[in-house]
C-alpha cells in the first residue's frame, strides 16, 4: 500500500533529550523528552497507554486482552466500517459488532518529527507521528468474504507536548462505491466519574441507546453522569467537548473532519455483564467520549478519501 509518510529516522536537532520510538513484540511506544509518552498495539492499532504531565490519560480493563485474541477493551479501539451492530440488509451486514478495525493486525508504518511552534526549550522535536497502515489484502478470509472492498486505511497518532493527534484517512482503491461508520472510542481514565461534567454538547440531538432508541435534544450545557450512559450524539456544532473534573478542566477533545460523538458508561450492571471488564467498578473510572461519523453512513466513491480524527489536550 502507498506509505503517505516515508519513515524518518529522528533528528538529532538541539543538545537536549531527543524523542524516542521503541518497536518491538508488537507494540510501538513512542516518548518526549517531557516524559509524555504513547503506546500503541499493532493489533487494532489500539493506542493502550498516553501518559502527560506525569498522568495516565486512557482506561485499559484489568482484564483486557492484549494478546490478539479479543478487541482491547480500553484505550482507543477504532471502529470500522460499522458502528454497533451493523444493520442485517447493509454490505456490513455480515461484519462483527463495530466491524474488524478494532481486532485486525496493522502494519507499522513508521515514524517521523517535526518542531511545532512552541519549540522545546531544549531545542529537540517536540512531536512525534506514528503511522499504521491496514488494507484490504491484509485482512482474514472471512472479513475479506464479509466485506469484498479494496480499501486502505492509514491511523496517524501524533504525540505532542500539547496533546496527542490521531488521524483516520480511509480511501477507498477499488472500483466501487462503499459505506462506512467510523469511530475512535476512547476509554479516558479519570478519578470520579461522580465528579465529572462534559461540556459542549448542549443543544444537540442524541440517541439515546438505553432509554428508548429516540431522539432528543440535550438541554443543559453540562452533563452528569449518574448511571449508564450510551448516547450518540450528532451534528455537534461545538468541535470540543470538554471533559471537567471537581470543576476543572481535565481533558478536551476536539473533533477534526467529523462532527458526531458517543457518551458511554456501563455502569454497574453492564459492567458485571462484561467478562474483559475489570475491577467491576472500574466504571467509576473512565468515561468513553468518542469521536466518529456514525450518524448514517459516509460514501466513499472510487479513489476517495475521507480524513477524521481527534486533537485530546490533557490539563494538568
Ligand atoms: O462491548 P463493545 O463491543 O466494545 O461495545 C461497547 C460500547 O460501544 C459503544 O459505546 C456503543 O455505543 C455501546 O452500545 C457499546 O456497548
Amino acid at each position: 500500500m502507498d506509505r503517505p509518510n516515508k519513515p524518518s529516522a529522528i533528528s538529532p536537532s538541539g543538545t537536549g533529550p531527543q524523542p524516542s520510538v521503541h518497536s518491538e513484540r508488537g507494540r510501538v511506544v513512542a516518548s518526549l523528552p517531557t516524559g509524555d509518552s504513547v503506546e500503541i498495539l499493532l493489533y487494532g492499532a489500539t493506542v493502550i497507554s498516553w501518559k502527560a504531565n506525569g498522568r495516565e490519560n486512557l482506561w485499559v480493563s484489568e482484564a483486557a486482552k492484549l494478546d490478539g485474541n479479543k478487541p482491547v477493551r480500553g484505550g482507543v479501539p477504532i471502529v470500522f466500517p460499522c458502528f454497533g451492530p451493523p444493520p442485517k440488509d447493509h454490505a456490513t451486514g455480515s461484519l462483527s459488532q463495530h466491524g474488524f478495525a478494532r481486532n485486525s493486525t496493522w502494519e507499522y508504518l513508521g515514524k517521523s518529527t517535526s518542531e511545532s511552534e512552541g519549540k522545546l526549550a531544549s531545542g529537540g522535536d517536540d512531536s512525534i507521528k506514528l503511522d499504521f497502515g491496514l488494507s484490504s489484502s491484509q485482512l482474514t478470509e472471512d472479513n475479506k468474504k464479509a466485506w469484498g472492498y479494496d480499501f486502505a486505511l492509514v491511523y496517524s497518532v501524533t504525540l505532542k507536548r500539547d496533546g496527542l493527534q490521531t488521524m483516520l484517512s480511509v480511501r477507498n482503491q477499488g472500483e466501487k462505491a462503499f459505506e462506512f461508520q467510523m469511530l475512535l472510542h476512547t476509554y479516558f481514565r479519570i478519578d470520579d466519574i461522580s465528579k465529572v461534567a462534559i461540556n459542549g454538547l448542549g443543544s444537540t440531538t442524541y440517541v439515546d441507546k438505553v432509554l428508548d432508541a429516540t431522539t432528543h435534544t440535550q438541554s443543559s450545557p453540562s452533563l452528569t453522569i449518574t448511571g449508564e450512559i450510551d448516547r450518540v450524539y450528532s451534528g455537534i456544532k461545538q468541535d470540543t467537548t470538554s471533559i471537567t473534573q471537581d470543576g476543572k478542566p481535565r481533558l478536551d477533545v476536539t473533533r477534526d473532519g467529523i462532527s458526531d460523538s458517543v457518551v458511554w458508561n456501563p455502569w454497574i450492571q453492564k459492567a458485571k455483564g462484561m467478562g474483559d471488564f475489570e475491577p467491576k467498578d472500574g466504571y467509576k473510572n473512565m468515561v468513553c467520549v468518542e469521536v466518529g461519523a456514525v450518524d448514517g453512513w459516509q460514501k466513499l466513491e472510487a479513489g476517495e478519501t475521507f480524513e477524521g480524527g481527534m486533537i485530546v489536550k490533557s490539563h494538568a
